[in-house]
């Protein structure tokens, strides 16, 4: 198993398969990818994760920008699936009303959904398309499919603060958990008008959790909280992502990320811990080598806020 430097085992991997979106959301953060041209083709994406599945990385997120706009996004499931117990996907919904049932005949294991809001000017204003009756469809779908399906709603101040518990409802009715997210950002946007204007701090909310939940559990990564609540004569199960300034966070942190163009890299906030994967594999290097080049990416980690 590869541990770096601060005790911290690595045991998933996340990868950007694009960084292209069909949406976009104003808050986005592109999971930090930069403008490389490169793309990595489902072959060296396999090759990637069957090394990673050899140094005890068994668990594996899709994400992008969109994943599910890459057109080879079955293949790319299928020749990853041996070699993973855990394989998500993350997604903006769009594509699911379409492609959930291949997904899972391709091998998906779970799908984590965004849906910031269940207004449809709102989404639109968000997202910039107004194609929220869509990704409901995709939700109601992947929800007879898939188990969990997770909803991740981006808490903005005067945004959609007011709609927290109507999601939480709405999750319940659907059958799915809901993930309440900060919005996140670098050291260096923390004083940005962005930040200012629409960060909204869930920790008030997490001690009213506290006192209702008829259980609380702790996810090992990143130690989240997921609070099982009473609603509507339902259990609703609602994980908090609360990741800024969040040291706790960050040294339970256990995640390495492949960016689309082919580098590894350490941590969503950071710009200079990119290590090329993809480089070294078109020129010819021999697995052992490769094994290498995920040692140097991981000792390059640390825990962002410390
Ligand atoms: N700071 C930080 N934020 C993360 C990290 N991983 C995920 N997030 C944020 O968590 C939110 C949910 O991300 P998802 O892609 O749904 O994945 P996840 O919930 O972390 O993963 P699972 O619970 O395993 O499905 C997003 O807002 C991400 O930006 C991380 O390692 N660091
Ligand atoms: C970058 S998106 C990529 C996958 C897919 N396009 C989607 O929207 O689900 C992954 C997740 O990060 C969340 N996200 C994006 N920008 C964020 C930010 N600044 N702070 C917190 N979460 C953010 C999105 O809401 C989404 O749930
Ligand atoms: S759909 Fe995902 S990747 Fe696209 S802009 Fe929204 S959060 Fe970002
Ligand atoms: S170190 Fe912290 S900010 Fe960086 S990826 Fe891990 S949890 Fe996220």
């Amino acid at each position: 198993m590869l541990i770096d430097r601060f005790g911290r085992p690595v045991t998933n991997l996340r990868i950007s398969l694009t960084k292209e979106c069909n949406l976009n959301c104003f808050y986005c953060h592109r999971e930090g990818q930069l403008d490389g041209e490169r793309r990595m083709t489902p072959e060296e994406i396999e090759r990637i994760v069957r090394i990673a599945s050899r140094l005890g990385i068994r668990k594996v997120k899709l994400t992008g920008g969109e994943p599910t706009i890459r057109s080879d996004i079955m293949e790319i499931i299928r020749k990853i699936r041996p070699y993973v117990i855990d394989l998500s996907l993350t997604t903006n919904g769009t594509t699911l009303y379409t492609l959930a049932e291949k997904l899972k005949e391709a091998g998906l294991d779970r799908v984590n959904i965004s849906l910031d809001t269940l207004d449809r000017k709102k989404y639109k204003m968000i997202t910039s398309f107004d194609v929220l009756d869509q990704v409901l469809k995709g939700i109601r779908k992947a929800t007879r499919l898939f188990h969990p399906v997770k909803l991740n709603m981006v808490v903005m101040k005067g945004i959609n603060d007011e709609e927290i518990w109507d999601m939480i409802r709405f999750a319940g009715k659907v059958g799915a958990i809901l993930q309440l997210i900060e919005i996140e950002v670098p050291r260096e946007m923390e004083d940005s008008q962005f930040f200012k204007d629409f960060f909204y701090p869930l920790k008030p909310l997490e001690e009213e959790f506290e006192k209702m939940a008829v259980e609380i559990r702790e996810r090992k990564m990143h130690r989240r909280r997921k609070y099982f609540l009473p609603v509507d004569g339902k259990i609703v199960e609602v994980e908090v992502v609360r990741s800024m300034h969040n040291t706790i966070f960050c040294m339970n942190c256990t995640r390495l990320r492949l960016t689309a163009d082919g580098y590894l890299k350490t941590c969503l906030l950071r710009k200079d811990d990119l290590i090329d994967i993809l480089g070294p594999m078109r020129e010819g290097a021999s697995d052992e080598e490769l094994v290498e080049v995920f040692k140097r990416a991981v000792l390059l980690r640390e825990p962002y806020w410390k």
